[in-house]
C-alpha cells in the first residue's frame, strides 16, 4: 500500500494528448472551439446548432449511496466507465461537474476522479480551471452591488432592506461570512442591512448556467432572478435592476462547455459545479447534450447519493434539458456500507462483514428509488484496497439474491481495464431497453405535495413538517405564479433523513422544511431542511494545509 501513488502523482506522470487531437477526433471544426492552453478547450455554442440533427448517444447517470465525508467514487467510476466503454470499442464521453475550491481546500479534496480514472490536467481542473466559477462569483456579486447601489441612490423600486434574499458568494468554505452586516459607516457608505455569503456553487447563477439551453435562454433566466421584496411583498428581480445584460456579458465565456481528457485520453466535458446537498448537483445540460451528440454513450454524474443528485438529475435536469436517461449506475463501497452498519469512520479499513450486512439497508433504499424512477440500474462496487474477499462476496451475493445487477469495478486501481465488465453490462442493459422513465412528481402539484413526494418516496420519511414561515411562503409563491416549478431539496448528504447522524435506512422520521428560496431563473424552488448550510466551514485539518508549490513550480498536496 505504501508504494501507491497519489492522485496528483499519477496525473502529473500521465502523457496527455494535445487537446487539438481530442477536438479533431471528435470532428469539431476550427471555428467551433478555442484552446485554453495545450490541454483545455472551450467549445462554441454554435457546435450544438450543427450537431442538432445528430442521433443522441445513450445517457448513463452515475449516482451512489449516502457517502462518507471522503466520497464513494462517483467521479472516479464515471471516468472509469467512460474509459472502459472506449476500451470495449464503444464511442463514449464523460460529463462531469467542475470542482469547487471549497471541498478541494476543505475536507473532500478535488473532484477529478482518482487513481487511474481521473480527468487531467487535474491541478488546473481542481484550481481555477478556465475561470468559470470566478465568472459566476463576479456576476453574482455584481448583482448584489447593483442592488445595494440602487438602495443607496434612493431606492426607487421600494426594496425593503429587511427582505433582501440575494446574498454575496465566494468559492471558499468560510463560516465567518455566513452572517454579515453591509453598508456600515454612515451615509456615504451605503445603507446598513443584514446579509451574508453563500458558497458560489450554491448560487442561483451557477444553477442557471447549468440549466440554460443557450445564450438567449441564459439571459432570460438571469432576468427572472428574485433579489428582494418590497414592503408589500412584491418580488424585485434582476431585470427590475436592469442587470441581465451585464450579467450575461460577464458569463459569455463561462457558458461555453470545457473540454479536457481522461488519463486514457477519453474526451471529457466539464461544465458547471453545483453541490447536490444545497443545489441541484448536476453538470450543465449544455455539456451533457453536447457529449450525447458527439458520442454514442455519455457517462455523467450527479452529486452525493441517489436521494440528492440522482433525484435532482431525474426531476429537474431531465425536464430542463429534455434528457431521456437510459441507465443508472449506483456506486456502492464496502467502507460506506460498513459506516451505515455502525462502524466509526476510523475503523472502516478493518474487515467487518456483519456491519456491512447491517449497512445494506442504505443501498436497498437507493435501489428502490431508482426502480421508482423506472430506470435500469447496476450496482457498481467501487473496489478499495482494503476491501476483503469476504466483504465483496457478502455484498455481491446480497445483490444477486435481491435480483439486483451488480459488478465489481476496479477502475481506481486499473483505469478502464478495471471497468470492462461494468461497461459490457451497461451496454447490454441499455440494449435491452427495459425502461419506463417517470418523474417522482408532477410539477403541477402544489409545492407542499412535491416536497412530500420527494421526502416520502425518495428519503423514506413518514411525515414532513413545514414551519409557519414556510407555509406563508408557499401561499405567497402560489400567488406569484411560482407554484408549478420543480423543487430542489437542500438536505444533508450523509443521511436519507435531514439529520446527518441517522445513517443506514432510518424509518418513521420527519423531514423539517425551515425555509424556501425562490430560484425562479433556474426554474426551481429550493427547500432548506434541517440545519443544512449554504456556506460550509473549513474542517479542523483543511486539505489546504498540505498544499504547496515545489521548486519546479508544480502543485503538490492536491490529492
Ligand atoms: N476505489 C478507490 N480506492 C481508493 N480511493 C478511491 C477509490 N475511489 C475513489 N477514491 C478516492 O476517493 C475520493 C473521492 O472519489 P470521487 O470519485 O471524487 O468521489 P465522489 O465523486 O463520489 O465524491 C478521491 O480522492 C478518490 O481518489
Ligand atoms: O455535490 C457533491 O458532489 P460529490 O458527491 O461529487 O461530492
Amino acid at each position: 500500500v505504501n508504494e501507491i501513488k497519489s492522485d496528483i502523482q499519477i496525473a502529473q506522470e500521465s502523457k496527455m494528448t494535445p487537446i487539438r487531437d481530442i477536438v479533431e477526433n471528435l470532428g469539431i471544426s476550427e471555428t467551433e472551439w478555442e484552446p485554453y492552453g495545450h490541454y483545455k478547450a472551450k467549445l462554441s455554442l454554435s457546435l450544438m446548432d450543427r450537431l442538432e440533427k445528430n442521433k443522441d448517444g445513450k445517457v448513463i447517470l452515475v449516482t451512489a449511496i449516502n457517502p462518507t465525508p471522503a466520497g464513494e467514487g462517483k467521479s472516479t467510476c464515471t471516468v472509469g466507465l467512460g474509459q472502459a466503454l472506449n476500451k470495449i470499442g464503444r464511442r463514449a464521453m464523460i460529463a462531469l461537474r467542475e470542482p469547487s475550491l471549497g471541498p478541494t481546500m476543505g475536507i473532500k479534496g478535488g473532484a477529478a476522479g482518482g487513481g487511474y480514472s481521473q480527468v487531467v490536467p487535474m491541478e488546473d481542473i481542481n484550481l481555477h480551471f478556465t475561470g468559470d466559477i470566478h465568472a459566476i462569483t463576479t456576476a453574482h456579486n455584481a448583482l448584489a452591488a447593483m442592488m445595494d447601489n440602487h438602495i443607496h441612490r434612493g431606492n426607487e423600486l421600494g426594496i425593503d432592506v429587511r427582505k433582501v434574499v440575494w446574498k454575496r458568494v465566494m468559492d471558499m468554505n468560510d463560516r465567518s461570512l455566513r452572517e454579515v452586516v453591509v453598508g456600515l459607516g454612515g451615509p456615504l457608505k451605503g445603507v446598513p442591512r443584514e446579509s451574508g455569503f453563500d458558497i458560489t456553487v450554491a448560487s442561483e447563477i451557477m444553477a442557471i448556467l447549468c440549466l440554460a439551453a443557450d445564450l438567449k435562454d441564459l439571459k432570460h433566466r438571469l432576468s427572472k432572478m428574485v433579489v428582494a421584496y418590497t414592503s408589500d411583498d412584491k418580488p424585485i428581480t434582476a431585470s427590475d435592476l436592469g442587470a441581465e445584460g451585464v450579467l450575461t456579458l460577464l458569463l459569455k465565456d463561462a457558458i461555453k462547455p470545457n473540454l479536457v481528457q481522461t488519463l486514457e485520453n477519453t474526451p471529457a466535458l466539464i461544465h458547471g459545479g453545483p453541490f447536490a446537498n444545497i443545489a441541484h448537483g448536476c453538470n450543465s445540460v449544455m455539456a451533457t447534450k453536447m457529449a450525447a451528440k458527439l458520442s454514442d454513450y455519455v457517462v455523467t454524474e450527479a452529486g452525493f447519493g441517489a436521494d440528492l443528485g440522482a433525484e435532482k438529475f431525474l426531476d429537474i435536469k431531465t425536464r430542463a434539458g429534455d434528457i431521456d436517461p437510459d441507465l443508472v449506475v449506483i456506486v456502492a463501497t464496502i467502507r460506506a456500507l460498513k459506516m451505515h452498519g455502525g462502524v466509526s469512520k476510523d475503523n472502516l479499513k478493518e474487515e467487518n462483514v456483519e456491519a456491512l450486512k447491517n449497512g445494506l439497508a442504505n443501498l436497498e433504499k437507493h435501489v428502490e428509488t431508482i426502480r421508482q424512477f423506472g430506470l435500469p440500474h447496476i450496482v457498481a462496487i467501487n473496489r478499495f484496497l482494503h476491501d476483503t474477499d469476504a466483504e465483496i462476496e457478502a455484498l455481491t451475493s446480497w445483490c444477486n439474491e435481491q435480483g439486483i445487477n451488480v459488478v465489481l469495478a476496479d477502475v481506481w486501481a486499473k483505469g478502464g481495464e478495471g471497468g470492462r465488465e461494468l461497461a459490457e453490462k451497461a451496454v447490454a442493459l441499455i440494449e435491452e431497453n427495459d425502461k419506463n422513465f417517470t418523474h417522482m412528481y408532477d410539477v403541477n402539484e402544489s409545492i407542499e405535495e412535491k416536497i412530500k413526494a420527494i421526502a416520502t418516496k425518495v428519503y423514506g420519511a413518514k411525515t414532513v413538517e413545514f414551519s409557519s414561515y414556510v407555509k406563508k411562503q408557499m401561499a405567497d409563491y402560489a400567488r406569484y405564479g411560482w407554484g408549478n416549478l420543480p423543487v430542489c431539496m437542500a438536505k444533508t448528504q450523509y443521511s436519507l433523513s435531514d439529520d446527518p447522524s441517522k445513517l443506514g435506512r432510518p424509518e418513521g422520521f420527519t423531514i423539517t422544511v425551515r425555509e424556501l428560496k425562490p430560484s425562479i431563473g433556474a426554474g426551481f424552488i429550493v427547500a432548506l431542511t434541517g440545519d443544512v448550510m449554504t456556506m460550509p466551514g473549513l474542517p479542523k485539518e483543511p486539505a489546504a494545509l498540505k498544499m504547496d508549490v515545489d521548486e519546479e513550480g508544480r502543485a503538490v498536496g492536491l490529492f
